[in-house]
């Protein structure tokens, strides 16, 4: 791989400030963001309720701009950017997942990750090897033709991760994706994160209240009150 793609930061974003208007005030929900994420590199990000996070990842997604403050995703300025600029942006280079796996459940496992190609209006052959490729690194190849409503909440989750990854992101944010899960089905959720992120060099970030994933992290941030500080990852009780 070119070694100035590799070592390109996938997120750059400084001073990033978010006031909502309030009641006839203003909720100050991000006071001064400064954040880095590098290629393979998998973040944790913790922080009591209303603390700012998803605040944060709709930012870092274009999904939300900034009151003040600069975002870059893999070197371009998200705040240059149209609408129609920022989803392309997404459906080429971001993945994305939340605390419910949002399967159409009617449609089978494969529908459901192929979905992104048909934005993209990739040809069906072709999305359909992406797709099946995608089950299968998730661990679900047997179980493409199941229907989302035949598959359990952990199988969900990963039709989820397989959708997210089908477009070979190199960005992916995660909202509480372990949130609705039983622990060790998100245990094995949160390393198959992790492995994906590391061998397919995606730069990866997670909010999450789960003690697993923060431990499972490469670094672990703390948000409060709109701001951040690192914290040692040593292992939570
Ligand atoms: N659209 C909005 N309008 C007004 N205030 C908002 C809006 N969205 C978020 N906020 C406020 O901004 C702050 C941060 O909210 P945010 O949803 O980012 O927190 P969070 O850490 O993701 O919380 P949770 O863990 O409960 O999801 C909160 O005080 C919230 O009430």
């Amino acid at each position: 791989m070119d070694t100035a793609i590799a070592t390109e930061a996938i997120v750059r974003a400084s001073g990033i400030t978010r006031d909502y208007p309030s009641g006839g005030g203003v909720v100050h929900a991000l006071r001064g963001i400064d954040l880095l994420i590098k290629p393979s590199e998998f973040v944790a990000l913790r922080g009591r309720s209303g603390s700012g996070k998803t605040t944060l990842l709709n930012i870092l997604i274009g999904l939300d701009s900034p009151t003040s403050g600069s975002v870059h995703i893999l070197g371009k300025d998200l705040l240059k950017m149209n609408e129609t600029e920022r989803a392309r942006l997404r459906r080429e280079s971001i993945g994305m997942m939340f605390q419910n796996a949002h399967l159409f459940p009617s449609l089978t496992a494969l529908e459901n990750v192929e979905i992104p190609l048909r934005l993209s209006k990739m040809a069906s052959a072709q999305r359909n090897k992406q797709a099946s490729e995608a089950l299968e690194r998730v661990g679900l190849g047997k179980r493409a033709k199941h229907r989302g409503m035949e598959l359990s909440g952990g199988e969900q989750q990963r039709v989820a991760l397989a959708r997210a990854l089908v477009h070979k992101p190199r960005f992916m944010v995660a909202d509480e994706p372990t949130g609705n899960l039983d622990s060790l089905t998100g245990r094995d959720i949160t390393q198959l994160l992790r492995t994906l992120s590391h061998e397919e060099n995606i730069g990866l970030l997670i909010a999450t209240h789960d003690p697993v994933v923060f431990n499972s992290a490469d670094r672990l941030i703390h948000i409060q009150d709109g701001l951040l500080s690192e914290e040692m990852n040593l292992p939570i009780q």
